[in-house]
């Protein structure tokens, strides 16, 4: 039997308490009271053409976990990747990790599922794999690495710090309950246990992103609305062109169409420093008003920006400087991501200052036309990069989404 993790608290008890309140609720407003539905009972089906934790709605909360393999042995990958299908298929849909559940195997035995989210509803969860380019050599699949699933090269400024970066496979887990994200991530780390161990891992809150027209726009570190111009779920021609892998685009990447490339990188914003620049300063570093996200030549937050407008003495209101201007599809060849980052604090360091930034997700078509030249200009030109320290980075290939009975990793390794 599966009992969702609700079901694990008492059915009974459950059933009455909402049947008492739905009565109170009737009896007061004189009608028959639908309870509003609860955000956090909601769930997004694991299986589909596309891994879900991409073009579905940003959730507010991320566990992001990069593993190395530790074995060379292909079978026993496969063997990880569909129990971690299984698993990942229970979680998402607000079950325990194992059929047994947290309390219900046998006593001499650890249990299936760690128990910390036993009580709490689905939240939202994803589960979104991708393997990484030092995987392909391991396991003598060489010929089936895609030429776009090269490591990243090296930008100007960049100190990352190579225990937040790469690895052989990285797990997003967005909820919008931490302890549900953090559940999934430590479950799957479980299961993986001397198959894979966890190389870093990054908590994000906050989603600086939208990728829905029906979310608002979340703020960053720095105050600013952060997804006004992202794409969005509502845009499948536009996901099509710039998100997912197409066929037939190189030989080598036959298994991954439907899937996509995630790059990540970890930048700490130097917040001391950023709150003791003036209002002034810091839009023009962005190119938009704090207030409301709008162009600075005028309009709206989603009014389109005019690079041309200029101001008093001829100056352009939009600095060409500006962080907008230069991450434009104007000045990139028409590109566009899907941005899908996370607010992180990591506490403070030992001068007294916050450990803090954007962990940075895009997932992009091809990170060679959709993200290597972008960061190149906004390494060396970008206003906003004075304000900015990457310290951690990845590149993924995203598995295509999974069919019911099929596990994630078929179409590279059966
Ligand atoms: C290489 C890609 C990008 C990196 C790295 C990046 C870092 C970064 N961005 C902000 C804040 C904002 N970014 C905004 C827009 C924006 N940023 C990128 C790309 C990268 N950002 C793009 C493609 C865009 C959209 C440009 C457009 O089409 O107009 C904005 C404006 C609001 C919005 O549209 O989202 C803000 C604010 C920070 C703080 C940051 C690193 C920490
Ligand atoms: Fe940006």
């Amino acid at each position: 039997m599966t009992l969702s993790r609700r079901g694990l608290i008492g059915a009974a008890g459950g059933a009455a308490a909402v049947g008492a309140a739905g009565l109170a609720g009737g009896l007061a407003l004189g009608r028959t009271a639908e309870p509003p539905p609860d955000p956090l009972a909601r769930t997004y089906p694991f299986h589909g053409a596309h891994q879900a934790g991409i073009a579905t709605p940003a959730q507010d909360r991320l566990h992001f976990a990069a593993f190395d393999v530790l074995t060379d042995d292909r079978a026993k990958l496969a063997r990880l990747l569909r129990a971690w299908t299984t698993a990942a298929a229970r979680l998402t849909q607000g079950l325990a990790a194992g059929e047994q559940g947290p309390t219900g195997g046998s006593y001499q035995a650890p249990p299936d599922d760690t128990g910390e989210a036993i009580g709490l509803p689905p939240s939202g969860l994803t589960l979104t794999f991708g393997v990484g380019p030092a995987l392909f050599d391991r396991f003598g699949l060489g010929q089936r690495r895609p030429e776009a699933l090269t490591p990243l090269p090296a930008f100007p400024g960049d100190a990352l710090d190579p225990d937040r970066s790469d690895g052989d496979l990285c797990v997003q887990a967005c909820a919008d309950d931490p302890q549900v994200a953090v559940h999934a991530i430590r479950n799957l780390a479980r299961i993986g246990m001397g198959t894979v161990s966890v190389r870093w891992s990054q908590l994000g809150f906050g989603r600086t992103s939208s990728t829905s027209t029906a979310q608002p726009t979340p703020r960053n570190m720095f105050g600013f609305k952060d997804g006004t111009a992202n794409l969005k779920a509502e845009e499948p021609d536009l996901l099509d062109r710039h998100v997912w892998v197409p066929a037939g685009r190189d030989p080598r990447e036959d298994w991954l169409v439907g899937g996509s490339y995630l790059v990540a990188r970890r930048i700490n914003m130097t917040i001391e420093t950023w709150d003791r620049t003036s209002l002034a300063e810091q839009e023009r570093v962005i190119g938009r008003s704090k207030a409301e996200g709008a162009p600075l030549s005028g309009g709206d937050e989603f009014a389109a920006p005019d690079f041309a407008a200029a101001g008093r003495g001829g100056l352009p209101l939009i600095d060409p400087r500006s962080h907008v201007a230069l991450a434009h599809p104007d000045a990139n060849d028409g590109v566009q991501l899907l941005r899908r980052g996370y607010n992180f604090v990591d506490g403070s360091t030992r001068l007294g200052r916050l450990d803090a930034g954007l962990f940075f997700l895009a997932f992009v078509t091809d990170p060679r036309t959709h993200f290597i030249p972008m960061q190149t200009r906004l390494a060396s030109r970008d206003a906003l990069q004075e304000y900015l320290r990457h310290t951690g980075s990845g590149l993924w290939a995203v598995l295509p989404g999974v069919n019911e009975g099929g596990w994630l990793g078929e179409t590279l390794l059966a």
